[in-house]
């Protein structure tokens, strides 16, 4: 390769980070490139949560078009942000090593711990996350608790709960973390799913770049690229959608992959959840197809009812 790659980028600071180390990784390979930030829908709105913006993507979109326009040649994505269906013309070239795919409560006020567990005895605290999936599986913890919007990138986030009299508020620990901002009044809340693909970091490019493709899969770590692929098949199948109650976590360790994965209603009240473990060394086409079987299971346990009420309450 002896062009320089474009990598596309929003330009907050997480999202930036992760662009950096694409560039560094690449030019551990004697790849060079270099950066263009390119601003999102979901960055100028910082006030409106995703949900009702309503569209797919909104983090990802314009970065498509760039692509699609060859403004650049490589975009870098939070997974997680990335619609489960790509737009046409785009694909994955590379899914990095997965950094913490938990989730963590920066918390305030009367939180202390009891019996090595981290409890609160204010029984109408206010939690502050925008994720209904978050939401959904805090309130099904604590159901007295009310739950405030809280939008923005990782540093107004971060300002407004330092602003509030809010308890907490929840934020994925890799976004945190990986910009070293996760504050000391954290904890992690290892009850809590996370979305498919937490913690991990996607890189797409245009379909017929063979020469692109080439390059960023050298950077593809296969067992992040396995787990985060059942995981948003679960997410696929189960609904579809970006901001949906649904949780899914796989994991390869001690050659065993382990899959869990659960769906809730939106007030938290009902919930289905499913555990599946394989010997990592299972035929490829079987454990491939563990995130759409799980998501089968849950479906045909009444998962579709709470399907059904969620898209009616317009998500
Ligand atoms: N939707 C926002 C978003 N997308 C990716 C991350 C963090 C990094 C990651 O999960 O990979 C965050 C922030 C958060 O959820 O607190």
């Amino acid at each position: 390769m002896n062009r320089i790659l474009k990598i596309g980028t929003r330009d907050s600071e997480l999202a930036v980070w992760q662009a950096t180390l694409v560039q560094n990784q690449l030019a551990a390979h004697n790849i060079q490139s270099e950066l263009v930030y390119i601003k999102s829908d979901g960055d100028i709105d910082l006030v409106t949560p995703l949900y009702e913006i309503g569209v797919q993507g909104v983090f990802t979109k314009t970065l498509d078009a760039a692509l699609l326009s060859g403004r650049i040649d490589l975009a870098v994505h939070s997974m997680k942000d990335v619609p489960t269906g790509l737009a046409k013309g785009i694909v994955q070239a590379a899914v990095l090593q997965r950094a913490s795919y938990i989730d963590i409560l920066v918390h305030k006020g009367e939180w202390h711990k009891q019996n090595g567990e981290w409890t609160i005895n204010n029984p109408t605290a206010v939690i502050a996350t925008s994720s209904i999936r978050r939401k959904a599986q805090w309130l099904n913890r604590f159901p007295e608790h009310r739950i405030e919007n809280l939008r923005g990138n990782v540093n107004t986030r971060l300002q407004k709960v330092a602003d509030s009299n809010w308890s907490g508020a929840i934020f994925a620990a890799a976004g945190l973390e990986r910009i070293e901002k996760r504050p000391a009044n954290s904890f992690e809340l290892n009850w809590m799913l996370p979305a498919a693909a937490q913690g991990a970091i996607m890189i797409v490019c245009r379909e017929e770049a063979a020469d692109t493709k080439e390059a960023c899969a050298l950077l593809n770590h296969a067992d992040t690229a396995l787990c985060t692929r059942l995981e948003r098949d679960f997410l696929r199948t189960l609904m579809g959608g970006c901001s949906t109650p649904i949780s899914a976590l796989a994991q390869i360790q001690n050659n065993t992959l382990l899959f869990r994965g659960n769906i809730f209603s939106l007030d938290g009240k009902q919930m289905l959840e499913t555990q599946v473990e394989l010997p990592a060394d299972t035929a490829p086409d079987i454990l491939a197809n563990t995130g759409n079987k799980a998501a089968l299971e849950l479906l045909g346990k009444g998962a579709d009812k709470i399907v059904e009420a969620i898209r009616h309450a317009g998500y």
